[in-house]
């Protein structure tokens, strides 16, 4: 069995382009399924839009993580560099509703200096958040592509999030965060490294 955390990275290349034929008839007939009637007026354009809103939150799907980590300068920095609070949205794929926090992305930089603008990194979020998700899987990918893309010599990724899943329906914990954290390289062997990172992470250096 395939293990459902660590999913093999599909090619985007091998994922077809988004049916929007397809998933406007799925909506239609969810609606019908609902006991809703979709020829009233206020439900004509809803499997349109709907499938349009779906195409706009799986975009990540068809992205590469290498596409988004292109600009990279070579500034012989060297030391952490860490970006905080960078809010995500993404969609569980258990029940297909959003898991919406905020994400803390850090890494240190290959030997030779090579670093990515700040915004890609938001951007490495969203590649991976933009598809049916997990958020332990979610915390792994990122982590991985700044290891694997840019040579990052460590990396850190802390996620809090708030399940729809949990709060509009199911349990119903309004407030219950989930946070999970992948460290990788010297991240994870250097005690204070990675001591560093989390006081950042955590905003104890903030004055
Ligand atoms: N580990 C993990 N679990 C998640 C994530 N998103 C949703 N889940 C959980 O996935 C589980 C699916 O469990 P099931 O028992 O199959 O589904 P369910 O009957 O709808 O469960 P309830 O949500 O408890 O009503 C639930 O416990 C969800 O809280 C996630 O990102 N990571
Ligand atoms: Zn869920």
């Amino acid at each position: 069995m395939t293990d459902p955390i660590a999913l093999p990275e599909r090619d985007p290349g091998d994922i077809p382009d988004f049916d929007q034929p397809r998933a406007e008839a799925a909506v239609r007939e969810l609606l019908l399924a609902i006991g809703e009637d979709p020829e009233r007026e206020g439900l004509l354009e809803t499997p349109a839009r709907v499938a349009r809103a779906y195409a706009e939150v799986t975009a990540g799907l068809r992205m590469r993580a290498e596409d988004v980590l292109t600009t990279t300068f070579d500034l012989g920095h060297d030391e952490m560099v860490l970006v905080r609070d960078i809010e995500l949205w993404s969609m569980c794929e258990h029940h297909l509703v959003p898991f919406t926090g905020v994400a803390h992305v850090g890494y240190i930089p290959a030997e030779s200096g090579k670093i990515t603008g700040i915004s890609k990194l938001a951007r490495l979020v969203d590649v991976y958040a933009q598809r049916p998700q997990v958020q332990e899987r979610l915390t792994t990918q990122v982590v991985d592509a700044l290891m694997t893309i840019l040579e990052a010599r460590g990396a850190v990724v802390v996620i809090e999030a708030e399940h729809l899943c949990m709060t509009m329906r199911g349990v119903r914990k309004a407030g219950a965060r989930t946070v999970t954290s992948a460290v990788r390289g010297t991240m994870l062997t250097d005690r204070a490294t990675r001591a560093e990172a989390m006081a950042l992470i955590h905003g104890t250096t903030r004055r």
